[in-house]
This record gives C-alpha cells, structure tokens and sequence, in this order.
C-alpha cells in the first residue's frame, strides 16, 4: 500500500508534485498518467526518499522509506534503466544488489527466469539494449520480493514480444497481491493492463478512479486521457 497525503514538492522553477493526496492499494495495476513534466518521477523519488517533500508525507507500508527496516524486500522500483554500470554483468548487478540488500542469492537465478535474462546473465550490461536493460532494471526491482512496486516506465525499449510479457508480468504481480504503481504513456497498454488509473496534471491529482468507470461509456483511454489533460490545461 502507497499513501501520499499532502505531498508537496518545488523546484527553483517548477511545483513538481502540488498538494497530492493519493491511495495506491495493493491486488491491482495503477496506471499513473500525465504529460511531461507532471511530477510522476518526482513522486517516485519521493517515495524512494531519493527526494525530500517541502511538505507532506510519501508512506510505504505505512512507514517512510528511509524507515523500513529491510526496503529492497519492501519496495522494487524501475527508474531509469539507462542509470546501470555498463562494465558488469547482469549477474554481478543483480549480486550486488542481492548483497546490498541482504537477500539471499538464490533470488538472483529466480528472478533472472522470471524476466527472461538467463541464457545473457554472464553478458555485460554495456552491450544491453535498452528492452534488455528495462528487463534487467525490472529483475531487480523484483529481488526482495517486494509487496509494493514502483516502475517508471517500464515498457520503454521492449520490442513487441517484451510489451507482451511485461502486460502478463504486471497482471501477474497484481494477482499475487502486490501493488503495482506503474508509470506510462502508452494508453494502448495501460488499458490493457491496468485496474486503476490515477492522473496528474503538473503536480496536481486531476483523476482517480478506476479504470472501468473512466471507459464505462465505450470511450477508449486515450480520448478519456486527452480529455481530462485538455481540461486541466484549460482550467488555468
Ligand atoms: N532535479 C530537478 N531539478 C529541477 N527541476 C526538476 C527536477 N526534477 C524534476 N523537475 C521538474 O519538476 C517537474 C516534474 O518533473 P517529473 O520528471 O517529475 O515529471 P514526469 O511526469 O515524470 O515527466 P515525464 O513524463 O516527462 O517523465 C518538471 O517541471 C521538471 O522539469
């Protein structure tokens, strides 16, 4: 479970994330929607406290980040796929990881299989592609086990075959009870995937709901998405 209540956050010029009250419940996929620059990844480092709130609170499993006693086995986030060290393996990272996090290496073999790494572990992570790299950036997020995850555009880079297996893995994850908070642009796929929607509109919640009640008319998620980010810009 996910709880921002009353998240604020400003840059010199920007008010990234604004007032943000929000629930992220677990058993479900929450698509997590806006334009460029409407605070998604801000929200994300602030619930990975790699960012501090001027205001407000990001709780995880009802604790801050930093106050998680063990928060790789709490949280799995994707950030940014490109930000891995080029001259490892993808082993050796998810080892790394692993041993960073105190979770035990057997892990490391599970989640390589289950985002289909296996047969290009021993590979360096610097001849990666990037639809390898969101694979490898995934496989880590997923080493503790975590009951919440947290994925910042997962489905950049993967080719057709990968779109599909992320669709099941996402599905899948939500299934075994976790909450999965995931950040798109591509409506096509979060309606396929998602149960839930949540938009923002620089900084500010403009929509949450769930994602049947946005499309109940026959509306494709798309034209519900433009909608709403075509009335927040106007209201102001
Ligand atoms: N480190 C930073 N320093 C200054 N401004 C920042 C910083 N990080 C984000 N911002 C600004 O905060 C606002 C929100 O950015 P953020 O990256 O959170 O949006 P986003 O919804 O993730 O966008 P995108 O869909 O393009 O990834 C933008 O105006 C951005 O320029």
């Amino acid at each position: 479970m996910i709880e921002l209540t009353n998240l604020s956050k400003r840059y010199r010029s920007a008010r990234a994330v604004d007032d943000l009250s929000l629930t992220v419940r677990p058993g479900r996929v929450t698509a997590f929607l806006g334009p460029n620059g409407a605070g998604k990844s801000t929200t994300f480092r602030l619930l990975l406290d790699l960012d501090r709130p001027d205001s407000g609170t990001a709780l995880v499993n009802g604790s801050r980040y930093a106050a998680l006693g063990e928060p790789l086995r709490e949280v799995g986030a994707l950030l940014d796929a490109n930000g891995l060290h080029g001259g490892r393996s993808a082993y050796h990272h998810l080892l790394c990881t692993a041993q960073a996090g105190r979770i035990p290496r057997r892990r490391i073999a599970e989640v390589l299989g289950r985002t289909g790494l296996t047969d290009v572990a021993r590979r360096r992570v610097g001849g990666f592609s990037l639809g390898m790299r969101q694979r490898l950036g995934i496989a880590a997020a997923l080493l503790g086990d975590p009951a919440v995850l947290l994925l910042d555009e997962p489905m950049n880079g993967l080719d057709p075959e990968g779109i599909r297996w992320i669709r099941g893995l996402l599905r899948d994850l939500a299934g075994e009870g976790r909450t999965v908070f995931v950040s798109s642009h591509l409506m096509s796929e979060m309606a396929l995937v998602a149960d839930h929607l949540v938009v923002l509109g620089r900084g500010r919640l403009i929509a949450d709901g769930p994602l049947a009640e946005f499309t109940r008319d026959g509306r494709s998620l798309e034209d519900v998405y433009l909608d709403l980010a075509d009335s927040d810009f106007r209201s102001n």
